[in-house]
């Protein structure tokens, strides 16, 4: 007797670039790619699904519901924050995710943002482009701030395998690192510094950890109290991790010397996103959640992509989150 195909469908294809090619699994498979997919068209679209697969579209128990024949959910992302894992667990429905595959692009992202922020290098293309270098009487002008990298102090908050390629390139530029326990959390060995000190004595922190319960607005007012060296804060985790009133708070204030974010926590960030408003300050960069786009690591996540779906379907499934 033969099988029928398994089905596979891919709610958001668009959100990998048009170049990107994802092979044919090793197995009899119908294929069905939606370009883009609104919340509520999820439920009909995954009802006769086997496996389903989304990079940013959220799957909530409502939709589970609607599909009693899917068994795996194959996230085409690292972060995995917009499934419901509760209730995948009791529907019996697994989930993988992509690891290891933005190891240079998010970290390479990471320091575009800082040296950029560091030297002030877009407010300084501005004035040129305005003709300010024009109007000096000498062969330069110190309209903006610049710093050195070398010798400051970087608190990672995340040691997977962002928060640890940031690092090692930030040991290159003769960087101090380190970094953070959880916050809250005591006791997590000498290879972390508690999260209140790398709040309290970083030059720039960087955030690496996923978006959960525990660790939504782990920056806020509280927090940026405790910065006492006015530190750059860079997010290119989630939106989420930060709260976007505060840093608003902490940017007028001048608490931070600046920020450098590639997420939102609504993405796409509307007219009147306070993220909008942020983003015109000239000591601010924020671009459209691109830190993982190369298309190296684009590629990549696609063929893992279809690694992680033949494991399951083989009995060997493969980077499972729980
Ligand atoms: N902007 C972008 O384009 C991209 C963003 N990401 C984001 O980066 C995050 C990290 O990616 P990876 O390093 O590959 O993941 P990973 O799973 O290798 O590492 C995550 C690390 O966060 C740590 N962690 C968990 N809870 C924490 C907490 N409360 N405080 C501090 N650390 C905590 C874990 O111990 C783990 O070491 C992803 O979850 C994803 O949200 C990932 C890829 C691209
Ligand atoms: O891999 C991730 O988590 C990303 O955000 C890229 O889609």
């Amino acid at each position: 007797m033969t099988q029928a195909p398994v089905r596979i469908v891919f709610l958001d294809r668009a959100t990998l670039s048009p170049e990107t090619k994802l092979r044919q699994p090793a197995f009899a498979a119908q294929i069905v790619e939606h370009q883009q997919t609104d919340p509520d068209q999820v439920a009909a679209r995954i009802a006769d699904a086997d496996v389903v697969i989304t990079n940013k579209v959220p799957i909530n128990a409502e939709a589970l519901a609607a599909a009693p024949k899917l068994k795996l959910i194959a996230v085409a992302a690292t972060g995995y924050d917009r499934i419901d894992l509760a209730a995948c667990r009791e529907q019996g429905v697994t989930v993988s995710n992509i690891q290891g595959y933005a190891g240079n692009t998010v970290p390479e992202h990471t320091f575009a943002l800082l040296l950029a922020l560091q030297r002030s290098i877009v407010p300084y293309r501005q004035s040129v482009i305005d003709g300010r270098w024009a109007e000096a009487n000498q062969f330069c002008y110190f309209d903006y701030p610049i710093a050195d990298l070398s010798g400051k102090v970087l608190g990672i908050v995340g040691d997977g395998a962002l928060g640890k390629a940031v690092g090692k390139i930030a040991e290159a530029f003769g960087m101090r690192v380190l970094f953070s326990g959880y916050k809250g959390v005591e006791g997590m060995g000498p290879l972390y510094t508690p999260f209140e000190e790398v709040m309290r004595c970083s030059d720039i922190i960087t955030l690496h950890c996923p978006l959960m319960p525990s660790t939504r607005n782990l920056i806020s007012d509280t927090e940026f109290d405790m910065m006492e060296r006015r530190p750059l804060l860079l997010n290119t985790a989630r939106g989420g991790l930060v709260d976007e009133e505060a840093l608003e708070r902490a940017l007028e204030g001048g608490r931070i010397s600046g920020a450098g974010f590639d997420v939102v926590t609504t993405e796409p960030p509307g007219a009147d996103h306070v993220m909008r408003r942020i983003a015109k300050r000239s000591n601010v960069i924020l671009t459209p959640h691109v830190a993982w786009a190369s298309q190296e690591a684009i590629q990549t996540l696609a063929d893992q992509l279809i690694d992680n779906i033949e494991a399951f379907l083989n009995d060997a499934p493969q980077n499972v989150v729980s």
